[in-house]
């Protein structure tokens, strides 16, 4: 038997002839074994950890404990308060209320857009004959063009949340062109409308327009000052060629009178007499050589090389097969004046959407569609070689600003605990995590406080006043002692599978979202905004930008952390940096409204938005005006109140479950019945702030207990 002339397989070359299967194998071993080894420096917990003790602003002592046994018992969020007092979130079972930090749900959310919307320009008319076996040149049968779409906002109440869809990628918006008319009189179809979906307490402000119509006339203007200026320079130079060929002719005459007899004078004299007869008579040769000089002359004078065109050249369409003596015998009617259909705003719009609208609110109106031959036959002009171009249409810049029109807005400083409290409150899904900033966007929830089913689920609320908390037998006293209860108001069970509170990320509320209708108040929605930092108004930490989205809501909800160090003093930060955005907010809008005092004096009409064909705004320049100077003194220069500091408020004293949150809660309740009896000034320095209930909630939001307490505070400060 041969021997094998390959050597048996040790292996040897195999790696080099197929590297692949060698890597492949060779990466599959150290990826399992990295995995092991380097996983706990990547986990989330890991990072949370790192993270926490860096900014060392978390649920106090017990929080950086081992996390390892975090899966091993089944969640107990209804576990009272007293059963393990120095628990903190590390150590607690996962739960909904106490997540992984990578169990979110991401919304794409945005606040701010600026867009161009551009309404569409009208089709242009036709110029068309009747043609048919026997009828070679019949009447003009040319169609109109149709009219361009226009640009609508409406503001709406459920399916928009933010802006992203303004912001993302597409910088300019357009509606639908008009089609051109065609030939046997067949009109252009319309060019779309759009709509612009947006959510109530959405802010548009103009930023700039361009209207071609206006442009349009303009060019018009300047077309027939040229023409006019060009017949004048033709007609002075006709004149004076008229004159001196006068004045030749008499000398040709005279000096032929000089040479009576001769043969030469005789001649010059018969040539003088016929050029004086031709001028006399107009004769066309002679006219026209000086007709080409003058217009030349005139041309030279303006600096033109051919003849202007007749002003009002361009808005006509000219039929294209048009003889050059056509072109050249063509008179352009006068442009008819047509009304647009709907009336563009003027300029800046500015609309305050605080409410859904009932009917969308024009932005830029269409273009009117051009007028098709049929429209100039007339006795002298049976066969109008012409039909009229569809008019331009404008083009609007606009910013959008969201300002979110939840009714609780949630203010805290980073890492006390919003976002689990909106979880507490709501279905909502917003991140939780043991580290600064885990918010990076507002999340907003809804509060359901009756599920439609016949039975409210949440009992009338008491009144703030009969419901004043006080160190002695307030709600945390509450708490401590009814342990074993998760609610002292009995039917609200605020964890468990049959929760009833849900969150509408998909419904956003409005101020009036609850009690609209005027029945009883329904839901109300809760707004959760990255935390705030000392110096947060100097842009530190992610800004105070998004205070915009608490700016307008109804009650303020100051989330303190009771684990962290004092409350009093947070809650002195927070409405330090929450004064300083009112006065720098304030101030904007004072500068604005200067600069719309010059924008509108030209014309004088600042009655708002004329918006035209029956589109009504909800609310147009008065609204807006009247939304930010609402709880003013009446818009008197210095002596403006802070609206933000007229606002109801109370304190969510949250982590109420840490050791040592007892004492800062007394504290905090102590310093606050002082704030309300005004043995304390409020808390931001401004005088005739709203002080006249000024609570502390304590809540472990964690656990869920005591978030009943605040829907109830918070129902009756909204119905006051
Ligand atoms: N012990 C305890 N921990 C809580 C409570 N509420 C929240 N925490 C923990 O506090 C940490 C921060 O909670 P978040 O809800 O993310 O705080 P936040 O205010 O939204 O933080 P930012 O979004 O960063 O501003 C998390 O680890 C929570 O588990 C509570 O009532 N008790
Ligand atoms: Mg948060």
């Amino acid at each position: 038997m041969m021997a094998s002339r390959c050597a048996p397989s040790t292996g040897l070359f195999l790696p080099f002839l197929y590297p692949s299967l060698f890597r492949h194998k060779a990466a599959r071993i150290p990826i399992s074994r990295f995995t092991r080894s380097i996983a706990p420096l990547h986990t989330d917990s890991n990072i949370s950890t790192t993270l926490y003790d860096a900014t060392s602003s978390g649920s106090g002592p017990g929080s950086s404990g081992d996390s390892s046994g975090a899966t091993t018992t089944a969640p107990d969020t209804t576990a009272p308060l007293t059963t393990d007092p120095s628990s903190s979130s590390a150590d607690l079972p996962t739960s909904r209320l106490n997540p992984a930090p990578d169990d979110y749900a991401i919304s794409t959310f945005a606040d701010k857009a600026r867009v161009t919307v551009h309404a569409g320009g009208g089709g242009h008319g036709c110029v068309s004959f009747l043609r048919e076996m026997f009828l070679a040149e019949g009447p003009a049968n040319g169609g109109d063009g149709g009219h361009g779409g226009s640009v609508y906002i409406q503001a709406v109440a459920h399916g928009e949340t933010s802006l992203h869809r303004l912001a993302r990628g597409r910088r300019s918006i357009r509606a639908g062109r008009g089609k051109s008319g065609m030939g046997d009189a067949r009109g252009g179809a319309r060019g779309d409308d759009l709509l612009i979906k947006v959510p109530v307490g959405t802010v548009v402000r103009e930023v700039e327009r361009q209207d071609p119509v206006a442009d349009e006339v303009a060019a018009y203007h300047a077309a027939r000052k040229q023409k006019r200026e060009y017949d004048r320079l033709v007609q002075e130079a006709e004149e004076a060629a008229a004159t001196k060929a006068r004045a030749e002719a008499e000398n040709a005459g005279v000096s032929g009178e000089g040479a009576v007899g001769s043969f030469n004078g005789r001649g010059s004299r018969r040539r003088a007499d016929d050029k004086k007869r031709k001028i006399e008579d107009g004769d066309d040769g002679f006219i026209s050589s000086t007709l080409a000089e003058s217009e030349a002359a005139a041309r030279a004078a303006l600096g033109l090389t051919e003849d202007p065109d007749p002003p009002n050249l361009h808005k006509f369409i000219l039929y294209p097969g048009m003889s050059p003596g056509e072109r050249q015998n063509l008179s352009l009617p006068r442009y008819p004046r047509r009304e647009r259909l709907l009336a563009q705003p003027e300029a800046p719009i500015r609309l305050d959407l605080t409410a859904p609208t009932a009917r969308p609110i024009l932005l830029a109106a269409g273009g009117l569609g051009g007028l098709g031959n049929p429209h100039f036959v007339s006795k002298e002009r049976p066969r109008p070689l012409f039909a009229t171009r569809g008019e331009g249409a404008v083009s609007v810049t606009l910013d959008f600003e969201l300002k979110l029109l939840a009714d609780v807005g949630l203010v805290g400083l980073p890492n006390a605990g919003k976002s689990t409290l909106l979880r507490a409150l709501t279905r909502s899904r917003a991140r939780v995590g043991n580290w600064a900033f885990t918010t990076l966007q507002p999340n907003i929830g809804t509060v359901v406080l009756d599920n439609h089913k016949g039975r409210p689920v949440v009992p009338p609320a008491p009144k703030p006043s009969s419901f004043r908390p006080s160190a002695t037998t307030g709600p945390f006293a509450a708490i401590v002692n009814d342990a074993s209860s998760p609610s002292r108001f009995g039917s609200v069970v605020m964890t468990g599978p049959d929760h009833h509170i849900v969150c509408g990320d998909g419904s956003l509320g409005s101020n009036d979202a609850g009690a609209g209708g005027g029945g009883p108040r329904t839901r109300f929605t809760v707004a959760d905004i990255p935390g705030l930092i000392e110096g947060a108004h100097l842009d530190r930490g992610l800004g105070v930008a998004f205070l915009r989205h608490v700016e307008r809501a109804g009650v303020l909800a100051f989330v303190v952390d009771l684990g962290a160090g004092d409350a009093i003093a947070a809650l002195k930060a927070l409405w330090a940096e929450v004064g300083l955005y009112a006065r720098m907010r304030e101030e904007e809008e004072n500068e604005r409204e200067i600069e719309d005092r010059i924008d509108w004096e030209g014309d004088g009409s600042n009655s708002g938005l004329g918006i035209g064909d029956g589109v009504v705004s909800t609310t147009g320049m008065d609204g807006f005006t009247s939304s930010m100077s609402r709880n003013g003194s009446g818009g008197g220069g210095g002596g403006r109140k802070l609206d933000i500091a007229a606002k109801p408020w109370f304190v969510v004293a949250t982590k109420g479950d840490l050791p040592s949150a007892q004492d800062n809660y007394a504290r905090l309740r102590e310093y606050l019945d002082d704030v309300t009896a005004g043995r304390e000034p409020h808390p931001s320095g401004v005088e005739d702030a709203w002080t006249d209930n000024c609570a502390a909630i304590p809540v472990s939001a964690i656990h869920g207990h005591g978030v009943d307490r605040i829907v109830h505070w918070v129902v009756g400060l909204l119905d006051q």
